[in-house]
C-alpha cells in the first residue's frame, strides 16, 4: 500500500480524551495489514543506520518500535508509564496536551555510549519524546533521532526537540 493511503487510515476523533482535543487514533492503521506494513517500512527507513537499539514509548510506540525493530534487526527499550516496572533505572516527569505524565526506563536495557533511536506514534507538544530523550541521555545513551508517524505541527513539538533529528511520516 502507498504510504499516503496508509496514513489516511488514521482516524480523527474530536473531543477525546477531553473537549477541544482532536485525537488522532491509529487503531485502524494498526489493524490493516498492508497499512501497518507500509508505515513500518517507512519508519524503518528513518532510523539512523548507526543505531544500536530502538526506544518505544508506551503504549502505541511499543507496537511501532517492535515492528521496526524486527524489520531492522534491532532490539527495543520499553519506555514505560509509572508503576509497571519492577526495576526502574530512571524517571522523568512531563506535561502532556491533556494532563501530566512520567516515563520510566527499565534497569538493564541500555549501556552507556549506545546509540538509540526513539519511536512514537504522535508528536504533539513534544513532552513525551523530550522526556524520553532526557531519560536516555541521563543513562549516558546517545539519541540518534526521533521518528514518529504523525506530527501535530500546531502544538510545537519540534521546537521542544530543537537540535535533534526529527522525522515525521505526516505533518498535520
Ligand atoms: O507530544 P506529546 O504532547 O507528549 O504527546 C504525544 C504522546 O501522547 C500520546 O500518548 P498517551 O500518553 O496518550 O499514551 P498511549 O500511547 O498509552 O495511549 C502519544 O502516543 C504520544 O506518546
Ligand atoms: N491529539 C492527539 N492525538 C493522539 N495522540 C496524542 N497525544 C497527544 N495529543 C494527541
Amino acid at each position: 500500500m502507498e504510504l499516503d493511503k496508509a496514513l489516511d487510515l488514521i482516524a480523527d476523533v474530536p473531543d477525546f480524551p477531553e473537549p477541544g482535543v482532536l485525537f488522532r487514533d491509529l487503531s485502524p492503521l494498526f489493524a490493516d495489514a498492508a497499512g501497518f506494513k507500509a508505515v513500518t517500512d517507512a519508519l524503518a527507513d528513518t532510523v539512523d543506520p548507526g543505531a544500536d537499539l530502538l526506544a518505544g514509548v508506551e503504549a502505541r510506540g511499543f507496537l511501532l518500535a517492535a515492528a521496526v525493530g524486527y524489520a531492522r534487526g534491532l532490539g527495543v527499550a520499553l519506555i514505560r508509564k509509572p508503576g509497571k516496572l519492577p526495576r526502574v533505572a530512571g524517571r522523568v516527569g512531563y506535561t502532556l496536551e491533556y494532563g501530566t505524565a512520567t516515563v520510566e526506563l527499565p534497569e538493564g536495557v541500555v549501556l552507556p555510549g549506545q546509540r538509540v533511536a526513539v519511536l512514537d506514534d504522535v508528536l504533539a507538544t513534544g513532552g513525551t519524546v523530550a522526556a524520553t530523550c532526557k531519560l536516555l541521555e541521563d543513562a549516558k545513551v546517545q539519541v540518534t533521532g526521533v521518528s514518529v508517524v504523525m506530527e501535530l505541527g500546531a502544538l510545537g513539538g519540534r521546537s521542544v526537540l530543537e537540535g535533534r533529528r526529527v522525522e515525521a511520516l505526516r505533518v498535520c
